[in-house]
């Protein structure tokens, strides 16, 4: 999706639909509020028919005087809805002519001495992709990549049935009015590779069995979780080793026999010893389930059940990884190109996809034995890592 046709759409009074595949499997209808006007807002409502709703940044809702509104909602990120507004001129508020000029006065001047509350347009503070993957913020944030302020406007899709998860209905109609889908992963990508949201905090000397190494710390405000950076050498002109190691403490650290992360560690740092490199010590235990969860899928294991399957018995993803981070972190210490040694095709895949460029893949063995045998095999048939197991 090339991601500037969706302006040139908006500057023809065409909104562009965005899709999320994965919370709410739901598609809304969107346009930026600056340019809102009522022809807009009849496409809303008579094809999109959910809430018409105008977001924001929370902090600007909150700078200005907006009111949010108590909710008794026990998901952490639930919809974060303020006292819907009108404009103060309005006659009733809810004409469509009237609802473009709320929104579009709103991106002018978010002061609520300009606002009737309550009204007829329904406002939402958004809370940053970084956290949380909604419409809302995935709204806001499609604004500022194309160079708008950060206000937009946008409506659910409610199919003839009344249904809001019919994504063929959803496909069908951007067909007919000819208007552009794209999904909340392809702006969080475009997210990562522009805005920068991790950075170097301190850096010091760590003296291992294998030599020299320094240590990285951050400030991450993606995931918000301590992954850390042990590296040798300076790369200015040159294109580093790279490992993205994701933590396995039972292998890692009690010498666990059932998987091959920590003779795959232990040889990394070997390697780096004498070639110099990176590694990114990701806190991503259990292919990103925790460790309670890991073990839980141990005891699956002990049955019979393989490392794929488990996971999702226990109602979670095979693999739930992201490597945004990891992208970020690289970006944070001025790497753009890397050999990254792995033998996890969906990790060159991410990486590629947040904006790193991969001219090498090199293979990472670990060691096999009688208990990792399968798990290896698993990983080889259901994973596609390419190993020789
Ligand atoms: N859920 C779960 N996670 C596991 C299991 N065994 C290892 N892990 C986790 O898997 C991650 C390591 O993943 P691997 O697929 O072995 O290696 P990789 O990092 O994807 O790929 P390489 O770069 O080739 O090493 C670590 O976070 C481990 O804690 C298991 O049986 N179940
Ligand atoms: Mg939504
Ligand atoms: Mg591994
Ligand atoms: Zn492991």
């Amino acid at each position: 999706m090339d991601i500037e046709n969706i302006k040139k759409d908006f500057e023809l009074g065409k909104p562009v639909i965005i899709l999320d595949t994965k919370r709410e499997i739901e598609g809304d209808m969107v346009f930026p509020s600056e340019l809102m006007d009522e022809k807009i807002i009849n496409l809303f409502i008579q094809k999109g028919r959910g809430l018409l709703c105008t977001a924001a940044d929370e902090n600007i809702l909150l700078d200005g005087g907006f009111i949010k509104l108590p909710s008794n909602n026990k998901e952490k990120f639930s919809t974060n809805f303020f006292i819907p507004i009108d404009y103060k001129l309005s006659n009733t508020g809810i004409s469509s002519i009237e609802r473009a000029n709320t929104v579009s006065v709103l991106s002018e001047n978010p002061n609520i001495g300009l606002f009737a509350y309550p009204g007829h347009v329904s406002l939402i503070g958004g809370r940053g992709l970084n956290n949380r993957k909604g419409h809302t913020e995935a709204s806001i944030e499609l604004m500022s990549i194309l160079g708008y302020k950060r206000f937009s406007s946008f409506v659910e899709i409610i199919d003839d049935n009344g249904e809001s998860h019919n994504l063929k209905y959803i496909e069908n109609l951007a067909k007919e009015l000819q208007i552009r889908v794209i999904t909340i992963d392809e702006i969080y990508e475009e997210y990562i590779k522009r805005v920068q949201n991790i950075f170097m905090v301190s850096k010091a000397k760590l003296p291992t069995k294998y030599g020299e190494f320094e240590i990285i710390a951050f400030k991450n405000n993606l995931d918000k979780k301590e992954h850390f950076v042990i590296k040798k050498g300076d790369f200015y002109n040159k294109i580093p080793y790279v490992r993205v190691h994701s933590e396995c403490v039972t292998g890692d650290v009690m010498s666990s026999l059932k998987c091959d992360c920590g003779s795959q560690l232990n040889n990394y740092l070997k390697f780096i010893s004498e070639n110099d490199g990176i590694l990114i010590y990701m806190r991503q235990e259990g292919r990103d389930i925790g460790i309670t969860n890991k073990i839980k899928t141990y005891a699956l294991q002990d049955k019979g059940v393989d490392t794929y399957d488990a996971n999702e018995v226990i109602g979670l993803p095979a693999d739930n990884r992201d490597y945004s981070n990891a992208a970020q972190i690289l970006k944070a210490m001025e790497v753009n190109k890397i050999k990254l040694l792995t033998n996890n095709p969906d990790k060159i895949k991410q990486l590629s996809k947040y904006g790193i460029d991969i001219e090498e893949s090199i293979n990472l063995y670990g060691e096999i034995n009688e208990y990792n045998e399968f798990y290896l095999k698993t990983k080889k048939i259901r994973f596609n890592h390419n190993l020789n197991v």
